[in-house]
């Protein structure tokens, strides 16, 4: 997919106003110009953006139209993708959660830039995120998924929508969790590559749960 492309298929996809755009194309260059002091996004990417990173970010709202009323929580949201994208694009409360502490600061940079008022960022651990029912979950390039699901299972609850871009391992890392967490898993080819692939699930839980139960 080239950038041209990259745009074309975001407002082919998006029927969204022109300020919403304008904050998309704020971020990037933000994103762009932060990604010189900090190591916020690979150096080969960063000349196809829209591309490796804002669709590939984007789709992920497409993936999570069938999920019910709530707040999103994004894992490990790094530059703020995918959480920032979906909150510019989507109208969902998007809560970014990251640990390091320059990452944290460009995000809280963003939304004051921005004015993005669905969007806050959660300063610290995945693990003591406070327990909460979200209704979607995403995480990008965070942890392999039996960690991924260990260490955020408390911000889910059995109806929540997990939206997990894994790249080329999606197949072989579902295999991996499969003997420890349950639920209703499927694979989605992304839209940015064909060889990468997004997990998406529904009632997860470890599989010690239900069997006690
Ligand atoms: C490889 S980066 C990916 C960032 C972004 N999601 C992306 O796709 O570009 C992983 C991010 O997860 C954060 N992270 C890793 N473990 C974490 C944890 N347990 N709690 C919060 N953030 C974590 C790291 O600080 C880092 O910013």
């Amino acid at each position: 997919m080239t950038e041209d492309e990259a745009r074309a298929w975001l407002r082919a996809q998006f029927s969204v106003p022109r300020e919403t755009w304008d904050r998309l194309e704020r971020y990037v260059a933000l994103l762009l110009h932060a990604a010189e002091e900090q190591n916020l996004i690979a150096e080969s990417t960063k000349a196809h953006i829209w591309a490796r990173h804002i669709v590939d970010s984007a789709q992920l709202l497409l993936l999570a139209e069938e999920a019910g009323e709530g707040g999103w929580v994004d894992l490990g949201s790094g530059a703020g993708l995918p959480g920032m994208v979906i909150a510019c694009l989507g109208e969902r409360s998007v809560l970014m959660v990251e640990s390091r502490r320059k990452r944290i600061g460009f995000l809280e940079e963003v939304i004051g830039e921005l004015d993005l008022r669905n969007a806050s960022v959660f300063g610290g651990r995945v693990e003591v995120v406070p327990p909460q029912a979200a209704a979607v979950i995403s995480a990008r390039a965070y942890a392999p998924l039996p960690r991924l699901l260990e260490s955020a299972v408390h911000i889910g609850d059995k109806n929540t929508l997990w939206v997990l871009p894994k790249g080329r391992n999606a197949e072989i890392e579902l295999e991996t969790a499969r003997p420890a967490w349950q639920g209703a898993f499927h694979v989605e080819r992304s839209v940015t590559d064909v060889e990468s692939a997004i997990i998406v699930a529904r009632g997860v839980e470890p599989v010690t749960r239900r069997a006690r139960a």
